[in-house]
């Protein structure tokens, strides 16, 4: 590179911003304390590669993120991504819903400038830290022209992921993050290797902007299980859910005591999504359940928490249940 490009890095908390008591506190520690300065300042070796900055938006493990923060951080970006002064961003991001912000990002930002999105396992203070790598290659990749127009990246212990396909699979390893096809590269010694690229719209190419769109419609998730009853059901109703992810077992069905009630629930005007709790596949319509008599909809491949998103920005745009069918299948 002949010239070093401009990254602002936004620092919203998780464990990247962590720290423990000892060293050997590799997975016990207190998330979402170390602000971004702090974290960029701990790897020196960034400023050889970027003109780095960073930006506290919040300070917060994950599983804090909601619908509020979730819009204030597109709505940063995206005005920061309109400055000619910068090329690329980072946002450190705890594990736990990198999966869902970085969906979210990558259905809603209208700019191919790469926009990445990290995080760690292990907080800086622990053997074996895996923040400070994973930062240095996250700048690499927002540096990068080859990362640009591929949509929201999450780059993870040498990976480069979709942020549509990517999702954690395991609780404390460093070794967490899959995506069902594969990562869309690598990450080694410096240099981005890409192998694949995202087959669904994504940012640009999608209905959705960010600048549009001041709240989300509530979007509720039923997990499902030997036993399950309709506790969970009504109370969304009741909390004035627009749609439930029915988060169905096996191809996405439906015990027999929870059909009425999810009849119940489409009448209502809710829409009814069925996924799969199972982590992996499609959920084939009119398959487990007739979707057609009963007006429901499936879920392609998104776990229930992806799909949650994208049926809360479809319903952004329609209540009609053929076009969120449609929408579903689509992103
Ligand atoms: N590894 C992590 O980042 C998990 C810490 C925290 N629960 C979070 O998601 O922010």
């Amino acid at each position: 590179q002949d010239k070093k490009a401009n990254v602002v890095v936004i620092g919203t908390g998780g464990t990247i911003a962590g720290a423990g008591a000892s060293s050997v506190n590799t997975a016990a520690y207190q998330s979402a304390v170390v602000p971004v300065d702090k974290i960029i300042a701990a790897v020196p070796e960034i400023s050889k590669i970027a003109n780095v900055r960073g930006e506290q938006i919040f300070q917060i493990g994950s599983e804090s993120f909601n619908d509020e923060r979730l819009l204030k951080l597109g709505k940063r970006v995206s005005e920061l991504l309109k400055q000619s002064d910068v090329d690329g961003i980072v946002i450190t991001h705890g594990t736990d819903t990198i999966e869902e912000t970085a969906y979210f990002l990558n259905l809603t930002l209208k700019s191919d400038k790469p926009v990445v999105v990290v995080g760690s396992m292990r907080p800086g203070t622990a053997l074996g830290a895996d923040g400070a790598l994973n930062l240095y290659d996250a700048v690499l990749v927002a540096s990068s022209k080859d990362a640009a127009g591929k949509g929201t990246l999450v780059v993870m212990n040498d990976e480069i992921h979709s942020g549509r396909d990517v999702t954690k699979t395991n609780s404390f390893k460093v070794e967490t993050f899959r995506s069902p096809y594969g990562p869309l590269g690598y990450v080694v010694e410096g240099k981005l290797m890409f192998y694949r690229l995202p087959a669904r719209p994504h940012t640009t190419q999608t209905e959705f902007d960010i600048d549009q769109i001041n709240s989300l419609p509530r979007v509720d998730i039923a997990y499902n299980y030997g036993n399950v009853s309709r506790a969970a059901y009504d109370a969304f109703v009741t909390a004035g859910a627009k749609a439930i992810i029915h988060d169905g077992t096996g191809n996405g069905s439906v015990a027999e005591q929870i059909v009425p009630v999810l009849q119940e629930v489409r009448s209502k005007g809710l829409q009814v999504v069925r996924a799969t709790r199972t982590g992996s596949g499609v959920v084939i319509r009119n398959g487990e359940q007739n979707d057609d008599k009963f007006d429901w909809v499936v879920t392609d491949d998104q776990n229930p928490q992806k799909a949650r998103i994208l049926t809360a920005l479809a319903l952004t745009k329609t209540n009609d249940s053929k076009e969120l069918q449609k929408i579903l299948w689509k992103y």
